[in-house]
């Protein structure tokens, strides 16, 4: 079977492509496949299949032709996946699969369809504007941490640490607690400190990010969207610009109250074959 396999700010994703939905993708498979060791490795799978020919997308063909069918690593869906829609979308575009109609590409996904605007380096998407809950908490080795729930498409629980806590130091080896009364489908947990300004940006900020299904990765970009909203909140503003430093790079988040857009660099790194019944085996 053909796959690529792509990043964006070291968030990686093996892309399979399966335009009529015939390939019979099961957790196992994609477990197999992310498996660093034995399988290509990535912190998700993205099938490229067409809107029409999934069950899951059929509804929204009329919007747009691909479905971009997320797994998390450990073979769990996920609803929404920022950086993996860009990676998506540079995969469409250089594969010649789909080309931006006015600078923008419509995508499928489980939380509905997210618009991309294509640049040479960079690949935006607009998510949405995020609907901030209420408060949660985190619990990491002895500390618990106070947070805020984020709905990107996707959950998540933004951790603004104090000043004595150093993120650089969290040890995320391990899935943080939650409260799962409060995410009874699991969370995307992120942790945040300050950071001084950046030209560009009316807020700077450093995440790291504990990802459902998938642990700690280099960058969330739903996760990051979570966090600009929180920041912002936190600032006492609606709309505004929000740098956002991941271990993997820096992601750009612009949001009003309609729209969050995502940016950062997208790129494909390798084509090839990967033999399935090898890898089950
Ligand atoms: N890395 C992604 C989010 C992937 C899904 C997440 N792990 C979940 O289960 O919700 C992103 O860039 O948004």
């Amino acid at each position: 079977m053909q796959f690529s396999k792509g990043h964006g700010t070291g968030n990686d994703f093996v892309l399979l492509p399966d335009p009529d939905g015939q390939l019979d993708l099961t957790p196992s498979i994609v477990a197999a496949l992310c498996d660093r060791r034995r399988g290509i490795g990535a912190d998700g799978v993205l099938r490229v299949v067409r809107a029409a020919k999934h069950p899951e997308a059929v509804a929204y063909a009329g919007a747009a032709e691909w479905f971009m069918d997320y797994w998390n690593a450990d073979g769990s869906l996920a609803e929404m996946c920022g950086n993996g829609t860009r990676v998506f979308t540079r995969y469409l575009i250089s594969t010649g699969l789909a080309a931006p109609v006015g600078g923008t590409l419509p995508i499928v996904t489980r939380s509905g369809v997210v618009r991309a605007e294509v640049g040479s380096a960079e690949i935006g998407v607009d998510l949405g504007a995020p609907r901030i809950g209420g408060g949660g908490v985190a619990t990491l080795g002895g500390l618990t941490l106070a947070g805020t729930a984020v709905d990107c498409g996707n959950p998540h629980l933004v951790c603004v640490l104090p000043a004595s806590i150093d993120l650089a130091g969290l040890d995320l080896a391990r899935s943080p607690g939650f409260d799962s009364a409060l995410f009874p489908d699991g969370v995307n947990v992120e942790f945040v400190s300050s950071a001084p300004p950046v030209a560009g940006a009316d807020l700077h900020v450093l995440m790291r990010v504990y990802e459902r299904g998938s642990a700690e990765t280099l960058s969330c970009g739903s996760g990051a969207c979570a966090v600009a909203a929180v920041a912002l909140r936190d600032a006492g503003r609606t709309a505004g610009v929000v740098a956002v430093d991941v271990p993997g790079g820096r992601l750009t988040l612009t949001l009003d109250e309609q729209s969050c857009w995502l940016a950062g660099p997208a790129v494909l790194v390798a084509h090839g074959e990967i033999d399935l019944a090898a890898l089950t085996a």
